[in-house]
């Protein structure tokens, strides 16, 4: 549905260079939630802007339905463009115009017909719970109904596409998952692709099939929600991930554990799917001459997958904790904490 190919852009200020997006590839599939994580200056803006050529990369491709972007006309981009919807983070609405009127404004603009315009945008605003707020103007909206009249407008023209830059960011926890919850139902309802940039891996987890995470221009980890989540590669991933899957020990309970007598050593155990209801650990201390203590332990879901951490004591003879250890690591993921805790 959206490919980049090869994708750079570079702007010169001051005699300064700087390569905002730096040979990115992806594929976004039609009707997919892909999430672009990264920190402020990862590029994120730029690249999400490269899809309807607000910018134009300076290098590479950009696919959208297979049409070659740079290669289209102004009059063939402005058709490409109208499939292409946008929300933003200060929901860039016009503050003289009424909710009805900023959610017809795009099919104003094209020409509709007042009879169309009028129960194209009374479908959209019952389809965003404002059908009650026609007639108010931003001023007098929440935070999160701005952006629902903002989801409302980017859908007037029927788009194919929807790009979130930045989405929720200006919004607090609970209105954020509401309006990700709006935008699933975009996505399932309207059949929409869409693409969202963000700095928040909770807005990730919550509704993304698929992440990409950038840094300095570059793609530096993607997947699943899954797989990055339970095991992510880069540090930067891993930072990220560190943010909404908090299963750091804390140091006063390492120092415990580190300075305790006798033989001992901790293992982090990683479950997925099955192994998540694996009675793993009474087995081992069935089979092997060895204590367990639990640190810690939690289990989440990802993408409807359960997913779950352990971390765990062993004490008793090298030998019997080796043996533990081997039993352990033919059955799930397993891997030794150090001393920091990691
Ligand atoms: N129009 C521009 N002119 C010059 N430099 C720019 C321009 N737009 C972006 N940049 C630079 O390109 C780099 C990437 O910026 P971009 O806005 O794409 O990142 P971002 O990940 O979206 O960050 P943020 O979340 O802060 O917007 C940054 O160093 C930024 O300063």
């Amino acid at each position: 549905m959206i490919e980049f190919q090869n994708i750079s852009k570079t702007y010169t200020t001051n005699d300064r260079k700087i390569t905002a997006v730096d040979q990115v590839n992806l594929s976004i599939d039609r009707g997919e939630i892909f999430g672009v994580i990264g920190f402020s200056g990862a590029g994120k803006s730029t690249l999400i802007r490269c899809v309807n050529l607000l910018e134009r990369p300076d290098i590479g491709k950009v696919l959208v339905n297979h049409n070659d972007l740079l290669s289209l006309s102004k009059s063939e981009l402005i058709d490409v463009r109208r499939k292409i919807g946008m929300i933003f983070q200060h929901f860039n609405l016009l503050e003289s115009k009424t909710v009805f009127h900023n959610v017809g404004f795009p099919l104003s603009l094209a020409g509709v017909p007042r009879a169309k315009i009028k129960q194209k945008v009374e479908e959209l605003l019952a389809f965003v719970g404002l059908a009650d707020k026609a007639d108010h103007y931003p001023e007098q909206l929440s935070g999160g109904q701005k952006q629902r009249v903002g989801i409302a407008r980017a859908l007037a023209t029927d788009p194919e596409i929807l790009l979130c830059d930045e989405a929720t960011s200006a919004l607090d926890p609970q209105t954020t998952s509401s309006i990700l919850d709006l935008l699933r139902k975009v996505r399932d309802e309207y059949h929409i692709t869409i693409l969202m940039i963000t700095h928040e891996m909770q807005v990730i987890k919550e509704i993304c099939d698929r992440v990409a995470v950038m840094e300095e221009g570059r793609v530096i980890e993607e997947g699943s929600i899954f797989d990055v989540f339970s095991n992510p590669q880069q540090q930067t991933t891993k930072n990220f991930v560190k943010t909404v899957m908090n299963d750091e020990l804390p140091q006063s309970v390492m120092d415990k554990v580190t300075h305790s007598q006798g033989n001992s050593a901790i293992y982090r155990l990683t479950f997925e799917n099955d192994s998540t209801e694996m009675p793993l650990i009474s087995e081992v201390a069935k089979r092997y001459d060895v204590h367990t203590n639990i640190l810690f332990g939690q289990i989440v879901e990802l993408q409807g997958r359960p997913f779950g951490n352990l971390v765990v004591e062993l004490r008793g003879k090298s030998s019997d904790i080796q043996q533990a250890y081997q039993f352990i690591n033919s059955r799930v993921r397993v891997e030794e904490v150090t001393a920091d805790g990691h």
